[in-house]
């Protein structure tokens, strides 16, 4: 066994029964290696199974297939090497910050005496002496987290887990910590040996991590590697940074190839985006105006449009299929079409939408043939459902057909009756 690698997964898998009582797959085929000296960052959209990862590296969740292992063992419960820290802190209210970090040595069977010099000496590393007798709830947003931090540190963890550690708090107290255990990790201060970051920050992720790794979703595969070659401290504000920043958005923005599979590899792709019509037209509008008049650059775009990264990927990667803009990189550029468009009144852009649908998005295409090809020029929602799922699961094969409603019934190409659930052409 490689004693440089820290955790090892092969193939992992995990499914969740749902409301419905219908199992999704929210994670297929995931292999992954943590080495010993690496922090890396986990990136993806909401529900690609980030969490869910964490939580079978931790051992909170089993794996349903593959292998999850620690140095070498399977894991299937938690580990004293493997510590983790939450968004939500995870504090017990009625101890105190003392008693709250000594948690995890009490689980490990470290006697008392022992336990009060080690979580001295913690909370005193995570700036926190004086703090011992406080209860959180005395304590500011970032003091909490650093309790948090301390009680996952003082045990010593060879690997440390941070699930959105620094969401919770305002932007500067975030980075303010984030720096903290960055120069602990460089100066080596701390035993532990990797650290596994999930974000939905970029920027996080970027100034952080040696290696940034992205899931897909529907399910959630690994879907790119980024290796970071800086060294820390990083200066948010230098090209190099920069410029992982808008290739990082850039990989977000863009269509992730289908995943690989034999029922995959054929066929046409059918997915859209989840975009509504409403945010991709607002970020049209936006991109047109100053300061950007039909040129931005993603990070820039995203702050000035105060959407996040969820809505403002998936509009972004509908402009594109619709060819109403390119995205290159990190930057978005509207073309002659999308200004026409941005231009038109709401008939005109209907009118451009629909159009755009029917010369090159394959899902609209392929119901806008299936009704003329049908005697009556109708057919049931059920029909295109039931082809979705054959490459999607079945909650993103709704979400999918759901946007080819609301595109399809904008462009005025097809109708849909709601009671019916039936297609109709327009
Ligand atoms: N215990 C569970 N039972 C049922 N479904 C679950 C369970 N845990 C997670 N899920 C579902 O699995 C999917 C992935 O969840 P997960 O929290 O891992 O995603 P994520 O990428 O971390 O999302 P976010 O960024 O929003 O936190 C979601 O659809 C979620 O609802």
């Amino acid at each position: 066994m490689n004693d440089k690698v820290l955790v090892d997964l092969q193939g992992v898998g995990k499914s969740f029964r749902m409301g419905d009582g219908a199992s999704r797959k929210v994670l297929d085929g995931v292999d992954f290696t943590l080495q010993s000296g690496e922090i890396v960052a986990l990136l993806g959209k909401s529900g690609s199974g980030k969490s869910t990862l964490l939580r079978i590296i931790s051992g909170l969740v089993k794996a349903d297939a593959g292998k999850a292992c620690y140095r070498g063992a399977p894991l299937s419960e938690p580990v004293p090497g493997i510590a983790m820290v939450f968004q939500s802190f995870a504090l017990f209210p009625w101890l105190t910050v003392q008693q709250n970090v000594e948690l995890g040595l009490e689980a490990q069977g470290v006697a008392a005496d022992e336990r009060a010099v080690r979580s001295e000496a913690m909370l005193d590393l995570m700036g926190l002496s004086g703090f011992e007798g406080a209860l959180p709830r005395e304590l500011s947003g970032g003091m909490r987290q650093r309790v948090g931090i301390a009680r996952a540190l003082v045990t010593n963890p060879d690997v440390l887990l941070m699930d959105e550690a620094f969401s919770a708090l305002d932007v500067l107290t975030g980075e303010t910590l984030r720096n903290d255990i960055l120069e602990l990790w460089d100066h080596g201060r701390i035993p532990t040996r990797g650290i596994l970051v999930v974000s939905h920050n970029i920027e996080e992720a970027v100034m952080m991590s040696d290696r940034i790794i992205m899931l897909s979703s529907d399910p959630g595969r690994i879907r790119t590697e980024i290796k970071i070659d800086l060294p820390r401290p990083r200066n948010a504000d230098s090209p190099a940074v920069r410029q992982l920043v808008d290739e990082v958005y850039g990989l977000m923005t863009m269509r992730p190839a289908p995943a690989a599979g034999p029922a995959r590899e054929a066929g046409p792709d059918y997915r859209l985006p989840d975009a509504d019509i409403e945010t991709i037209e607002a970020v049209l509008t936006l991109l047109a105006s100053a300061p950007f008049e039909g040129r931005a650059d993603l990070p820039r775009l995203s702050d000035e449009s105060e959407l996040p990264g969820e809505e403002l990927f998936p509009a972004c990667e509908a402009l594109s299929l619709l060819g109403l803009a390119i995205v290159e990189g990190g930057d978005i550029a509207m073309t002659a079409l999308g200004r026409r468009y941005e231009a038109a009144d709401h008939a005109g852009r209907q009118a451009i939408f629909g159009r755009q649908l029917l010369a090159q998005v394959t899902l609209p295409q392929l119901v806008y043939s299936m009704l003329r090809a049908s005697a009556d020029g109708a057919l049931p929602e059920e029909q295109i459902l039931s082809l979705l799922m054959e490459t999607s699961e079945q909650e993103e094969a709704r979400r999918i057909m759901r946007t080819a409603v609301e595109w399809g019934r904008y462009g005025e190409i097809y109708e849909f009756d709601f009671h019916t659930r039936r297609l109709r052409l327009a």
